[in-house]
């Protein structure tokens, strides 16, 4: 009996590996038939091996190709293609209205990665009832009125570059990125703090300014830190080498700049500094704001929400002018075309006009428009989730129809700016830089016209649309404006096709991850 027991149990271990490998097997094998003939989502076009894993779209986002990856599968399978088990994306005007303006679905959890300070902040609150409480609490600051008034120190900034720029004098190549992010930064923290910090003046001085650099690291640690297990993470933050030690600090160093500023300020609020001033900083209208009557927006929002516009705002400007630059520095036929058109409407080099003048020249706009159809800086999936109900009534049983397929709540469905720009019926020769597309001519009637803008989304589109659109269309077109009136464009042999090319990780780059550049001073 006892020999039979063990007979038993050595044929039981023996064969264990092969018991539990039959049942992972068949379960696969389970999914797999389910998510290739069952799911609510297989009638949807795509290939088949995306259907049963996330793993064929992770490997393009590891490999910083997600949204060209994206566009080549609309090329082959259409207007509406399965990307993952629970996954659809679509490039389609009225889909994309339904889901981001009209529905307002909420955002999926990827959003989470963006989080600042382990805290919510409007970017990453998924739903949509308490992002309109957060969205109500900045939103005022980036009205068109409201941010005019800060042109002052937007022109300030950007000429302090011009002029450090112009002592360099065509000869040494300036790498964009940083240039102006340093920009970008002393913008950010101007409008957001009423606080002068200084960055460009530092990158003049070829002296680093530890809060632009902790901008530049800190997507880089967030990274980093999904992939590292905590107690691995905490044992190699402490390898003793300043540079590494300062992008495992980058949380720290924004959260500590950004307390700093919150403190000072309601020291001063409470201390009745405040004044009257008509001109407010972001902050200021933070410290006032209540998410009820009976409750203030608390100090660890607020700094989540200020860091999360210093991280939303900085990099995706710098590098839209530095792709707008590098598009001129081989285009002498637009730079000539802009800086006659400019010339004209800035008779003094030094001096900016009102963005109102700005914004109405044609060929100018026109530029910027075609800069922002193919360089948007965020061209990515905005993932949104499908919900229980899409009626009004709020029935349960509804199943929202994406083109003609039905979609469970949960499913993830997604459009990304990239391919909705460079959709070649709405834009021809779509990939070719053309900012005639963009005025009114017998070749492109009004109606053409209304379509493409229809069609833009580079700062997002519908609820969720980018909180500082205004902020960052003001100072690109501010600092383009002064450059071109200004400098030449060329660029050196290292900055080519290749080093440009663009890469994707929510946000766009240069695969060298640098837009090296030579600014000329204009002989007038
Ligand atoms: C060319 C520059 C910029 C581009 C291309 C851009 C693009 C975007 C996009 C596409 C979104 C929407 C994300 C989504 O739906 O998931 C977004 C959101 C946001 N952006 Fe920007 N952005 C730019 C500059 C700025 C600036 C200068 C600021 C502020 C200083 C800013 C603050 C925000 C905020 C706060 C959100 C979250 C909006 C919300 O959910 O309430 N962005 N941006």
């Amino acid at each position: 009996m006892s020999s039979a027991i063990q007979l038993s149990s050595v044929w039981l271990l023996r064969n264990l590996f092969f018991i539990v490998a039959s049942v992972v097997f068949t379960y696969l094998l389970i999914r797999i038939i389910y998510n290739l003939f069952l799911s609510p989502l297989s009638a949807i076009p795509g290939p088949w091996h995306y259907a049963i894993s996330d793993l064929p779209l992770i490997s393009h986002v590891v490999r910083l190709q997600q949204c060209k990856t994206v566009q080549s599968l609309f090329d082959t399978y259409g207007p509406v293609v399965r990307v993952g088990p629970n996954r659809v994306v679509f490039r389609d005007l009225s889909t994309m209205r339904n889901v981001y303006s009209v529905h307002k679905f909420d955002k999926s959890n990827y959003y989470k990665s963006l989080l600042t300070n382990d805290n919510d902040h409007a970017m990453t609150t998924l739903d949509h009832a308490s992002h309109t409480i957060k969205r109500k609490s900045y939103a005022p600051h980036y009205t068109h009125s409201s941010v005019a008034q800060f042109q002052p120190e937007m022109q300030e900034y950007t000429f302090e570059l011009i002029n450090t720029l112009e002592s360099i004098s065509g000869k040494t190549p300036v790498e964009c990125l940083a240039l102006f992010r340093h920009l970008m930064v002393d913008v950010v923290v101007s409008s957001s703090f009423g606080y002068r910090l200084g960055a460009v003046g530092k990158w003049a001085m070829d002296v680093e300014d530890p809060l632009s650099t902790a901008i530049n690291d800190f997507p880089k640690r967030g990274i980093l830190r999904s992939v590292v297990p905590t107690w691995a993470w905490n044992l190699v933050c402490r390898i003793p080498n300043n540079r590494w030690k300062q992008l495992c600090d980058s949380d720290k160093i924004l959260a500590e700049f950004v307390s700093g500023r919150v403190y000072e300020m309601r020291a001063q609020m409470n201390a009745g500094k405040f004044g009257d001033s008509e001109k407010l900083s972001m902050l200021q209208r933070l410290l006032k704001y209540r998410y009820s009557p009976a409750e203030q927006m608390p100090d660890h929002d607020i700094i989540s929400e200020c860091i999360g516009h210093l991280m939303a705002g900085t990099d995706t400007t710098s590098t839209s002018i530095s792709y707008l630059f590098w598009e001129l520095s081989r285009r002498p036929d637009i730079m000539k075309k802009l800086q006659a058109e400019l010339d004209d409407a800035m008779p003094d080099s030094k001096v900016l006009p009102d963005i109102t003048v700005l914004q109405e020249l044609p060929y100018f706009s026109a530029f910027l428009k075609e800069g922002l159809r193919l360089y948007t800086a965020v061209p990515s999936l905005l993932e949104r989730v499908v919900p229980t109900s899409t009626s009004k009534n709020g029935a349960s049983d509804e199943i929202f129809d994406l083109m003609g397929y039905a979609l469970p709540p949960g499913t993830i469905v997604a459009t990304q700016a990239w391919s909705m720009h460079r959709d070649p019926s709405v834009f021809p020769s779509p990939e070719t830089f053309l900012p005639e597309r963009w005025l009114e001519s017998s070749s492109t009637p009004p109606e053409d016209l209304a379509r493409m803008a229809a069609h833009m989304m580079p700062f997002g589109t519908g609820s969720r649309i980018c909180g500082g659109q205004n902020l960052a269309l003001m100072l690109l077109k501010m600092a383009i404006a002064a450059f071109v009136r200004n400098f030449d464009i060329r660029a050196p042999a290292e900055t080519d096709e290749r080093s440009m090319d663009i890469k994707d990780s929510f946000v766009i780059f240069p695969s060298a991850m640098e837009c090296k550049l030579i600014f000329t001073p204009r002989q007038l």
